[in-house]
């Protein structure tokens, strides 16, 4: 494939960027009364108005242009036909599987999925109903009320974030706790007060090899065993989810209480995969299936809607607009929902490890700017702390605004209170407040210059009408899909993660210069050297 930049989209995009820069926001809208119409489209059960980005009629028809001569769709449909397209692990990518209907069939070596996923998700519905109905006891016989997910990034960031989104759905008698961190102040944290006689750990790792999660794990059984008297104890307080099952016996699970998964997940699409167990505890098996019909919506709205039409193509080309041609750095994420907390952390693993790449398929260097940087915090917290910076610094921070129409709270005033605020920050952020405009509201002069708005700030305002199980699935899934698109037109390899091993083996050469009695010899250069001798000395 040839680099996108010599690409006819990509050059009449650069000349088409070049007249409409400097265009306002305000004067798009004053041209158009019909803008905000002609800009939202509604899929799967979102709605997006994208008319408050710097785009006219022809952006959209270039960016359309731009999919098309990248093969979006194509690479898509190869994605759902189960054709290895993660080309430096050879490995097929169907995350899209885990949410098919049964009776579906996606095939990957000639193999149909579907069946396996199927399986996988019965096992976990029934041993989901065991623990919450209160049937599965622990050794001592007492009811399982503590749940803790000993996982790492895609065995981490998907459960804690779905939980803490759908916790008005989940079971108020239960405890969720998640143990990623290996310092050991995450482990303590998260049990010092609990019971080891009620306390489950399933132990996510699709690898179960991370240093992490096996660390944490091997500190779970020693603290279960010395509570429960007995190494007998780790069968029923004890569960695993991975694709590796030899590794999971070795730690001595039963293999009968593992929950499988397959290579074609990767690990930052596995949160509607086994990895969901806690999910799946949390909420109910039922729950989890209306969740895995969200994401299953937007998969089919992705797989079959025209690019005009399209939620994450048209996110995904918005982000390459901004990314490209406008040279923005970031990508700030801000859900109006307290529920919705972890959600900015959850798309950095999403989009970062799987955009963050400097070679294209061929393993060539990129000659352009690949995935953004992903952030944000909930509304309204972020207003009172970093929207500065949006409002009036010198960079450009294209903005995903998420609100909800019906809240999740009692407290149905403050709703009122949530949503004026997020529609208030987009109109500001596209509007601005001119000098003129403040010097006929009485701004005093000497104060004028600091008080302007410019606006003409980029964003997307994705609506739902409800945060539950079925909008978090078809939220992710948009996310997954628009991060797809990104990579397609960047003809890079959005599902393999290269980058982080090479600091992962670093660390193994330096636990033992740090564990050994003798101290070992050190090698590395003066700064990493230093550093080592001044813990060892501190460690005495
Ligand atoms: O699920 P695991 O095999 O334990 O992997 C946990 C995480 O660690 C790795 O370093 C990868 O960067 C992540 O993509 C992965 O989600």
């Amino acid at each position: 494939m040839s680099n996108v930049t010599d690409t006819p989209a990509w050059q009449k995009l650069a000349a088409h960027h070049d007249k409409i820069k400097d265009v306002h926001l305000r004067d798009l809208f004053a041209r158009d009364a019909g803008r905000a119409e002609k800009f939202t489209v509604e899929g799967a059960g979102l709605t997006l108005d994208y008319s408050k980005q710097r785009i006219t009629e022809e952006t959209v028809a270039l960016l359309a242009e731009l999919a098309k001569e990248r093969k979006v769709a194509e690479r898509r449909d190869a994605m759902f036909r189960g054709e290895k397209i993660n080309v430096s692990e050879n490995r097929a990518v169907l995350h899209v599987a885990l949410r098919a209907p049964s009776g579906e069939v996606i095939e990957t070596d000639g193999h149909d999925v579907v069946p396996d996923v199927h399986g996988v998700l019965d096992r976990m519905g029934a041993f989901a109903d065991k623990i919450r109905s209160g049937e599965w006891v622990g050794h001592t016989g007492k009811r399982i009320k503590n749940v803790i997910n000993i996982g790492i990034g895609g065995s981490y960031l998907g459960p804690e974030m779905a939980y803490l989104a759908l916790r008005p759905y989940s079971d108020r008698d239960m405890t969720f706790r998640f143990v990623s961190n290996v310092d050991g102040a995450c482990f303590d944290e998260a049990t010092h007060d609990l019971n080891a006689e009620e306390t489950l750990f399933i132990v996510s790792s699709k690898t179960f090899t991370t240093l992490e999660t096996m660390t944490n794990a091997a500190t779970a059984r020693a603290w279960a065993v010395e509570r429960l008297g007995t190494e007998d104890a780790v069968a029923k307080h004890f569960v695993a989810n991975s694709t590796n099952t030899e590794g999971v016996e070795k730690f001595g699970i039963d293999t009968a209480n593992m929950f499988e998964f397959w290579d074609w997940v990767g690990g930052r699409y596995s949160m509607d995969s086994a990895i969901g167990l806690s999910t799946m505890i949390a909420i109910g098996p039922d729950g989890f299936r209306d969740m895995l019909a969200g994401f299953h919506e937007m998969d089919e709205h992705f797989r079959t809607a025209p690019v005009e039409k399209n939620l994450p193509m048209l996110m995904g080309l918005l982000t390459v607009w901004y990314n490209n041609f406008f040279g923005a750095q970031t990508l700030a994420v801000l859900p109006y929902s307290e529920h919705m907390k972890r959600f900015p952390a959850y798309l950095q693993q999403l989009q970062m490890e799987s955009n963050g790449k400097h070679v294209d398929m061929a393993g060539k260097h990129v000659d352009l700017q690949t995935g953004p940087i992903i952030w944000g915090e909930p509304g309204t917290d972020g207003q009172h702390s970093f929207y500065q910076l949006i409002h009036q610094g010198t960079k450009l921070i294209p903005c995903d605004f998420i609100g909800f129409l019906t809240p999740l709270s009692s407290l149905a005033h403050h709703h009122d209170l949530l949503m004026a605020n997020l529609f208030a920050q987009a109109e500001a952020l596209a509007f601005g407040k001119t000098a003129a405009e403040l010097t006929a509201e009485g701004s005093p002069a000497a104060q004028t210059p600091f008080r302007v708005t410019e606006g003409n700030r980029p964003t997307n305002m994705i609506l739902a009408d409800k945060l539950d199980p079925k909008t978090l699935g078809r939220l992710v899934a948009l996310y997954e899909h628009s991060v797809f698109t990104q990579g397609a037109v960047w003809n890079i390899d959005s599902f393999d993660q290269w980058g982080v091993e090479l600091g992962k083996v670093l660390a193994n050469r330096i636990i033992p210069e740090l564990e050994a009695k003798d101290e070992p010899k050190l090698s590395h250069d003066s700064s990493t050297n230093a550093l080592i001798e001044r813990y060892r000395a501190h460690k005495g």
